[in-house]
């Protein structure tokens, strides 16, 4: 029987085939460094879970994301508008969280970038 444990660990298989992908890499380069700027900033506690919230919500997506690619060549490789829909949809979901997190990002980041601009 497939225990928990086994399960945990095929997850973190996916995870380790995630960092092969370009996007998530450059996305996960950018996280460190909005970590790096919430670490200089001293920011709040409520502003670190704002941060990692949307962190976790972007890296996740692209993890879907790349998963439904795979999914979609496993199923064809030959074009077909129906798998280019499911690819587009699901970058779009990429693209509206990545959105939100630059907003999010702004709106905390921005009063402590004021008060050092003053
Ligand atoms: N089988 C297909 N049929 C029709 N259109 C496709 C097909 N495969 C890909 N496309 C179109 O080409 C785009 C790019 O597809 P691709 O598989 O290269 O993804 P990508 O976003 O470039 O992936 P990566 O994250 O690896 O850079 C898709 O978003 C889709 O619009």
């Amino acid at each position: 029987m497939k225990t928990f444990l086994q399960s945990v660990q095929y997850a973190l298989q996916g995870l380790r085939a995630a960092f092969d992908g370009r996007n998530f890499r450059i996305q996960l380069g950018l996280a460190s460094l909005v970590l790096a700027a919430g670490f200089y900033f001293s920011i709040t506690r409520l502003e670190w879970c704002v941060l990692l919230f949307n962190m976790a919500l972007v890296l996740s997506l692209e993890i879907v994301n790349s998963s439904l690619e795979n999914l979609v060549d496993l199923v064809t490789r030959e074009r077909h508008p129906l798998a280019g829909k499911v690819k587009d949809l699901a970058a779009g979901a990429v693209i509206v969280a990545s959105g939100l997190a630059i907003v999010m990002g702004v709106i905390v980041f921005w009063p402590y970038i004021a008060a050092g601009l003053r």
